[in-house]
Parts: C-alpha cells; sequence; structure tokens
C-alpha cells in the first residue's frame, strides 16, 4: 500500500477516484447530477464558443454520462443561436438517468453516428467517452473516435469533454484509437492521464473547470498515489549554512568516461556542481583521464581507473573506487560515457555490492543490469543505500527486457513495475518525466522543454539528482526535485538560446539560475509573512 504523497506533489485522481468524488457530491453532499451535469456543459459550451465562435457545431454523443454533457451542450448551443448536429454511438433506449434526462432537455434530433454529420462542421464537441470508459474503444464507438480523427486531419478543431475519447483517464495509455482534441474541458480535477504520453499527446488545450463539486472532498477519499510535480518540491531542499564546508555540500563521485565519450561524465560534473555539490571526482579509465580533466569543470578532481583492452573502464576499477569511497564519502553516480560490454557488467555489480552510500545509475549503468531489475535489490533492502536510476524508454526496455514500444505505451505501469522489482526510486525520462517510488507513488513531471531534447542533457540530469542525495534528500524527494530543476532549467536555457540552439552544457548552468530565483522568492515570501505569535 503506498504512503501518501508528500505536500509537493498536487494529488493526481484516477478515473475511479474521480468517480468516487462525483458520488460524493450527489450522495452525500446532495447535489443532483443533472445539476453538475449542467454546469459541465455550460463551461464545456463555452469553450467550444471560444474554439469556433461561429458556424455549426457537431457533437458525438456516447452511452454513458459524458455524452449527457454533450446533449447539454448541444441544447445550450442551439438555445444561443449555432445550428447544431449530434450524433450518438447508441440507440436513444441506452442512455440512462442524469444523461437520459439531459437528452430529454435538449429534446433531439439525435441522429445515429455517420461521419457525414461531421462534413461541414466548424467544430466538433467529443462526448463520447468519459471517465467511465473502460479498454479499447469498440464498436460504434471506435468508429465514430476514428471518424473524429479523420476530421481533425482536415482541420477541424475538436473540444473534447472531459478526456479525449480513447485515452485511459488514469494512465494515458491509448489501446487503439483516440480523438486528437484541440482543447479539452476537464470536470472538477485532471486524472493523471491528461499527463501522461501517449494520452497526453490527445488532450490540446487542457482547461480544469469547478462545476460545485466542494473542494474539502479532497480531504475525504483516500489521497490519491499520483501526483504532480510542483515548485514546493525545491522548498524541501536543504540549503547551504552560513558555516557549511565543502564536505558538507556533499561529495559526487562519477565513474564513466571512454574512448570517444568524454563529455558525459564532464556535464554530469556541471549538472551536480551547479545543483549543489560542494567537490565533485570523475572517476574515468586512465587513457583519457588527461582529456577529461581538460573538458571538465576546473573545480572537479580526476581519478585515474584502470582500462579494459577497448580503453573503457576495468572491472577491476570497481576496487580503486571503492577504495577512495571508502576514504572519502560520496554519492557514486554510474553510467555517463561509461561504454558497454562485460568488463562494465562486472564492474556495477562489484560496485552495486561494495558501495554503502547513495548511488544513481544512468545511461550505460544500466545495460549492466539488462534482463535483470532484480539486481538492485540486495542494496536496496538497505535504507540507509538509497538508489536512483535514471533510464529513459530505450534504457527502461532492456533493463526490464521488454520492447521499447511496449514502455512508450505503457509508462505508468512501466515506471512502477521497475520501481517495485528494482527497489529503486526510477525517474522514466521523456517528454512527460515519471518518478516512482518502490510504494507505488508516482511523480509526474509534465514535460514541455523539447530544449531539453539534445545530447547530454541526460547526464546533466543524473549529476543534479546525484547533488542532492550528497546532501542527504531522501531519494523519492531528490530524484523529483532534480526533474523539477532540470525541467524548469530546460526552458530557461531555451528562452536564453532558443529551443533549436540549447545545449545540455547551457542547461546545467540553468539549474544554478532556476535555483537561485526559486530561493530569492521562497525568501521573499518569508519577508512577507506576518510575524507569528510570540516571534
Ligand atoms: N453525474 C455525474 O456523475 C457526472 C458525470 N459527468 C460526466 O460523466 C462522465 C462519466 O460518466 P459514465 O460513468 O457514465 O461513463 P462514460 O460516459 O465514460 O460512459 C461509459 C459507458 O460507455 C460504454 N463504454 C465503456 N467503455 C467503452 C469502450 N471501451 N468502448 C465502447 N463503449 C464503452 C459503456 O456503455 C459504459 O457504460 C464523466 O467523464 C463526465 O463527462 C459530468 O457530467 C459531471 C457529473
Ligand atoms: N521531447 C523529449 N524527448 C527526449 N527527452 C526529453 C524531451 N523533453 C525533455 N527531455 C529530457 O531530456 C533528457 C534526455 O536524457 P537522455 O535521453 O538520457 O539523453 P542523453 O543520454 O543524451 O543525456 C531527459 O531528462 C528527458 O526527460
Ligand atoms: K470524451
Amino acid at each position: 500500500m503506498a504512503s501518501s504523497p508528500p505536500a509537493w506533489l498536487d494529488p493526481l485522481p484516477d478515473a475511479a477516484g474521480l468517480r468516487a468524488t462525483d458520488a460524493w457530491a450527489i450522495g452525500t453532499v446532495g447535489i443532483p447530477g443533472i445539476a453538475l451535469m449542467e454546469t459541465a456543459g455550460a463551461l464545456l459550451a463555452d469553450a467550444v464558443v471560444e474554439v469556433a465562435p461561429q458556424g455549426p457545431v457537431a457533437i458525438v454523443c456516447g452511452a454513458g454520462n459524458n455524452g449527457g454533457d454533450g446533449y447539454v451542450v448541444a441544447r445550450l448551443l442551439r438555445q444561443a443561436g449555432r445550428r447544431v448536429r449530434v450524433v450518438s454511438t447508441v440507440p436513444d433506449e441506452r442512455l440512462k438517468g442524469d444523461a437520459a434526462l439531459a437528452r430529454d432537455a435538449f429534446g433531439g434530433p439525435a441522429d445515429p453516428w455517420s461521419a457525414a454529420a461531421l462534413d461541414d462542421a466548424a467544430v466538433i464537441v467529443d462526448a463520447i467517452l468519459g471517465t467511465g470508459a473502460s479498454g479499447a474503444p469498440r464498436g460504434v464507438a471506435a468508429e465514430a473516435i476514428a471518424g473524429i480523427a479523420a476530421a481533425a486531419d482536415r482541420g477541424i478543431p475538436v473540444v473534447a469533454c472531459d478526456v479525449p475519447s480513447g485515452v485511459d483517464a488514469t494512465t494515458g495509455e491509448v489501446a487503439g484509437v483516440a480523438v486528437p482534441a484541440t482543447a479539452t474541458v476537464t470536470f472538477h480535477a485532471a486524472t493523471s492521464g491528461l499527463w501522461i504520453a501517449p494520452g497526453k499527446d490527445h488532450v490540446g488545450r487542457l482547461r480544469i473547470v469547478d462545476i460545485g463539486i466542494p473542494r474539502r472532498v479532497r480531504d475525504l477519499l483516500p489521497v490519491p498515489s499520483t501526483g504532480l510535480l510542483s515548485a514546493a518540491v525545491v522548498d524541501a531542499l536543504p540549503r547551504r549554512r552560513t558555516d557549511g564546508t565543502k564536505f558538507r555540500s556533499g561529495h559526487v563521485l562519477i565513474v564513466g568516461g571512454a574512448p570517444g565519450m568524454t563529455g558525459a561524465p564532464c556535464l554530469t560534473a556541471r549538472g551536480a556542481m551547479r545543483a549543489g555539490a560542494g567537490y565533485a571526482t570523475l572517476a574515468v579509465p586512465a587513457g583519457v583521464e588527461s582529456t577529461v580533466a581538460a573538458r571538465a569543470p576546473v573545480e572537479t578532481l580526476t581519478l585515474a581507473l584502470p582500462a579494459a583492452d577497448d580503453g573503457a573502464v576495468a572491472a577491476t576499477a570497481a576496487d580503486v573506487v571503492l577504495e577512495r569511497l571508502r576514504t572519502r564519502r560520496a554519492t557514486l553516480v554510474v553510467g555517463p560515457g561509461l561504454s558497454r560490454g562485460p568488463e562494465r557488467d562486472r564492474l556495477l555489480r562489484a560496485l552495486i555490492a561494495g558501495h554503502d552510500g547513495a548511488l544513481v545509475v544512468d545511461a550505460d549503468g544500466l545495460a549492466a543490469l539488462a534482463g535483470d531489475p532484480e539486481a538492485l535489490r540486495a542494496r536496496t533492502a538497505s535504507a540507509t543505500r538509497p538508489t536512483v536510476i535514471t533510464p529513459h524508454a530505450g534504457e527502461m526496455a532492456r533493463l526490464l527486457g521488454v520492447e521499447l514500444e511496449a514502455v512508450g505505451e505503457h509508462r505508468l505501469a512501466t515506471v512502477r513495475d521497475a520501481a517495485r522489482r528494482t527497489g529503486a526510486v526510477v525517474v522514466l525520462k521523456g517528454d512527460d518525466t515519471l518518478i516512482a517510488a518502490p510504494d507505488g507513488r508516482v511523480a509526474i513531471s509534465p514535460g514541455g522543454a523539447p530544449g531539453l531534447a539534445t545530447a547530454g542533457t541526460g547526464d546533466v540530469l543524473a549529476g543534479v539528482v546525484g547533488a542532492l542525495l550528497a546532501r542527504d534528500v531522501e531519494p523519492f524527494t531528490a530524484a523529483s526535485a532534480a526533474v523539477w530543476l532540470h525541467l524548469r532549467a530546460g526552458l530557461r536555457a531555451a528562452e536564453q538560446h532558443g529551443v533549436e540552439g540549447t545545449v545540455a552544457g547551457d542547461v546545467a548552468e540553468a539549474v544554478a539560475i532556476v535555483r537561485r530565483d526559486h530561493d530569492r522568492s521562497a525568501a521573499v515570501a518569508l519577508d512577507r509573512a506576518p510575524a507569528r505569535d510570540g516571534g
């Protein structure tokens, strides 16, 4: 059972949680369901008018209350003088309860689904499936979703009611076809699936509207285990004290680098130093040490490791690294530019077994665990060995021994599975990034910083995670804060250099600026806070 998410996670309900919320509002508070539906439909109608101020409106209604919302929109827009055409994916007699009331108030006519109904539409309303959908769209609903997608391809804007039909409101999975919405109007709260790819890419502009469900429901229902990462995560990080020393600021030891791959560990060191590490050591194969020393931030140390025949780190280097870790406590970051092969597999297993402190495994380090995520369990069983792994989708697929497509299609389930099997905090990178704790909690970073889609930004992120772990930040918080700072840094760097011109080094520098600005505004907020009694 997952424990409660921390305060810096804005809880995101799943579909069942949202249905429970509706049921509570109707059953306990006593708000008639049709009243909620009227409000939902009115707010949806506003969005339709914004997207298309004039012209015919085609409304496609399904079997449940999502369809009911559609009938409310149809009635209101017709009253406002718009030409409205309603088509339904089910025979009229299938409608029940509030949806039937809404259909009766509309009065009709509602024709059976036909793609031709969309032909002259200025805008389409997708009211086919909502939070009550299960599995891939079937039958006429599937046909209608495909028809809306084809119309969207021809340039007709689509406003989705609550969730784009075909997107799983909880997981963001798209099992078959899904509506590509121009805008989605969602009621009371956005479910987790609206933030996770591939569903997230169907949402368009997201508007969350209040339909009159009292906010106190948040305190009454079980807290969801999934949440949206908020800026408050940075408040959870320690700050350097005025009497701090470089040792107290944390030491990050990076094992990586190989011939032809000397930049990656240097970027990790930059990320670590800009995120507040007191010092960083770059442990790299002897043959590239001088190159790395020349490219690394001048503030860092280097440590030459025994090299294998291919010039990359040898398995025997584990002894050298562990010896250094015995004399100088550090968070170990393994993987950036490490290169792959049996020597690295043995190296990694020796480091996993021998290192008693915090560990980040990234990039090629993860390749050494391919198909064997349980290899981390022996160390993660001990709370004194916080472990964070930072795979992108390809690395995740190799780690779990599944197809790349499966990772992309089931991001939420995959990251949870990886966290459970490894016992580590898992950061599944991508546009949206998911951070999972072994107890089932998931933090979602919504992405939207394409400047980050460039070589080396992942190396920077590993360094930021390492720096925060080196300050003894609890691993779920450290990984989440690192992802938040990194995303903001990506946006910040793109402001300066443009999305196309941003490089990973810019992102490392921007991590410092983002943190500075956050801490400044937090300090201002503190200054402004009213004095407490006696204080
Ligand atoms: N009274 C309420 O509870 C409120 C509900 N609201 C709306 O109601 C929606 C939820 O209503 P429902 O619970 O009726 O659920 P849906 O409107 O999502 O409809 C579910 C029905 O669709 C069919 N269906 C399910 N999965 C399918 C699939 N894969 N392929 C084809 N058909 C499928 C089934 O007949 C199922 O009963 C919300 O998304 C929201 O739009 C809002 O009006 C606010 C108030
Ligand atoms: N659209 C995107 N595609 C890929 N990565 C993205 C995207 N947007 C942001 N990112 C972020 O950029 C980083 C890329 O890391 P990674 O794939 O490991 O690259 P590298 O190995 O070159 O450093 C991750 O933190 C990821 O979340
Ligand atoms: K819908």
